[in-house]
Formats: C-alpha cells, sequence, structure tokens
C-alpha cells in the first residue's frame, strides 16, 4: 500500500515568519516507514520525491501517485534507493538486486514494475529519492565498493566524517539525481560545517542510525536568517535552493544526501564561512 503527501515551495520571506510547527510542517519528513507500506512526499522543489518503502510480510509494488498523471510511476522519472536497514530486495522488471545495509539502486526512468521485498531477518528500510527525467539511463546497483569515498573534517572541530557518493554522475549515468550517505565518526556531530547552499540545485537530508534518546539539530535558513529542527532518527528535511542544510548531534549519525535540480556538479557550492552565520 502507498500513502503520499504534497509539499508546496516557500519563499525565504515567508519561511522567516515560520513558527516551529509551520517549519516542521512543511520542511520535516517524519514517518517514512511503516511496515508493508511506502510512503511518499511529494515536494515542489524541483518536484523531488522523498520516501520509504518497508516491507515486512508482503512485497510491496511501487505503484503510480495521483501527482504524476502518468500510467506507472517512472514513465517521466528515475529514481534512487538507499537501503538503511536489514537485506532486502528490490525487483526491476523481473531483475533481482540485492541490497545490504548502506547499498543503493539506481532505477532508470520507463521501468515498470518495481517491487520492494524483504528477506528473513531485520527488514530492510528502503529510502526513496526521484526527479523528473527526461532520458532513460540503466538501472544499476552501486555498493560501497564502489562509492566514491572522501574523507572530510577534522576531530579538532567535531566533523570528522566519512562521504560516500553513490548514486552521482562518475559512477551512474542520470538526469538529475545525485545521492550518497555521509557516516560521522564516533565523537564527531557537525555534519556540512563549513555549511554552503547551492541555488542550482534543491537537497534533501535523511537522518538514520541516531542512537534512540538523542537528536539531530537541523539547521536550515539563509546564511544570514537561520532556523533549527530537531530531528530524531530515520526522518527527512526538504532542503530548498535557498537554504544551507547542516546539523549538530547530541551522539554521532549517519545521513542520506540526495539533490536534483539545474548540474550535476557536486562540486558546484556557495560555501558559508561558520563566522558568518546569523
Ligand atoms: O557531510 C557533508 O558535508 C555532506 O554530506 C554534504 C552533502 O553531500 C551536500 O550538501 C552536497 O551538496
Ligand atoms: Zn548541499
Amino acid at each position: 500500500m502507498i500513502t503520499h503527501e504534497f509539499r508546496y515551495a516557500s519563499h525565504p520571506e515567508d519561511a522567516l515568519k515560520y513558527g516551529t510547527d509551520e517549519l516542521r510542517k512543511h520542511f520535516l519528513i517524519e514517518n517514512l516507514f511503516k511496515d508493508d507500506m511506502i510512503s511518499l512526499t511529494y515536494s515542489m522543489y524541483d518536484r523531488f520525491i522523498v520516501g520509504g518503502a518497508k516491507p515486512v510480510k508482503k512485497n510491496l509494488k511501487l505503484e503510480t501517485i495521483p501527482y504524476l498523471k502518468s500510467a506507472n510511476f517512472l514513465d517521466r522519472r528515475e529514481m534512487g534507493v538507499i537501503n538503511v536497514g536489514g537485506k532486502g530486495i528490490i525487483i526491476v522488471d523481473g531483475v533481482k538486486y540485492e541490497l545490504d545495509k548502506k547499498e543503493a539502486l539506481y532505477i532508470g526512468k520507463n521501468a515498470k514494475d518495481v517491487e520492494f521485498l524483504s528477506t528473513a531477518g531485520t527488514p530492510p528500510l528502503f529510502y526513496i529519492n526521484s526527479a523528473p527525467a527526461h532520458k532513460e539511463f540503466p538501472t544499476k546497483k552501486v555498493g560501497k565498493d564502489n562509492a566514491e569515498v572522501i574523507q572530510l573534517g577534522d576531530e579538532k572541530y567535531a566533523n570528522r566524517r566519512i562521504l560516500n557518493k553513490l548514486i552521482v554522475n562518475s559512477i551512474v549515468n542520470t538526469c538529475q539525481l545525485q545521492m550518497g550517505l555521509t557516516e560521522l565518526v564516533e565523537g564527531n556531530v557537525w555534519n556540512t560545517m563549513p555549511a554552503h547552499t547551492h541555488e542550482r540545485r534543491m537537497e534533501a537530508y535523511f537522518y538514520f542510525d541516531v542512537e534512540d534518546e538523542q537528536t539531530v539539530c537541523h539547521f536550515m535558513g539563509q546564511p544570514q536568517n537561520t532556523r533549527h529542527i530537531f530531528m530524531k532518527n530515520n526522518q527527512a528535511v526538504l532542503s530548498p535552493e535557498w537554504s544551507i542544510h547542516s546539523g549538530a548531534g547530541t551522539c554521532n549519525y549517519s545521513f542520506v544526501w540526495g539533490m536534483a535540480g539545474e548540474n550535476l556538479d557536486y562540486g558546484d557550492m556557495d560555501i558559508c564561512p561558520p563566522n558568518q552565520l546569523k
């Protein structure tokens, strides 16, 4: 079964007036993983979809949703999936892909039948991003062995982390989707500091492996006018093209980043020096 919701895009001057509840309502995506459900949020930020699929006892078929007005979900879209749970299986037009935790699958435009399956043991948690696509590229699995790995940050600044580029154009051909995952090394809590914006692309962050009873405080907003959202494990947050996206946890954690927009240039960022943030 599929549940879906819709989010309009916000002007930065309007977002400044949002209180805690409105910020959470417009940007935070709280319940991505419900047993035997696919949960999708269609946003007007580059028409980016954020979702989750958690097959436990049933196989979950990716059906179209009303906002798409297309016979099949991927008739005009591409999709990236990263598993953050137990081993799982995705079948795309009859071809079976096994995904361990932290492995990714890119599914190209025009795939007709996509099904999410559990295996024995801990259920998989398939985190989903999807963006409009104008060209068909082959479906491809990307494991951590194929990832482009970058070491970032420094213990001194509590931001040492390992960034794994998974669905990026040096590894997989995509139209506009880029995805990867970043792991904070134990004792380190700050992600994406120095923070940045990229007006050519929107982004969504999905925090996982956050310890029970702990939190990640996600910072958003224009660099001179920031706001925060406290987040729990397995929650996602939309980052408009005008917003920084950075966070500090009360423990170390991991997160998936996903982007779509004007270019596929990962390095196209406007850096905000920490001492200039407001
Ligand atoms: O740890 C980081 O820094 C990131 O993971 C940054 C994201 O990849 C990003 O914001 C890309 O634009
Ligand atoms: Zn970014």
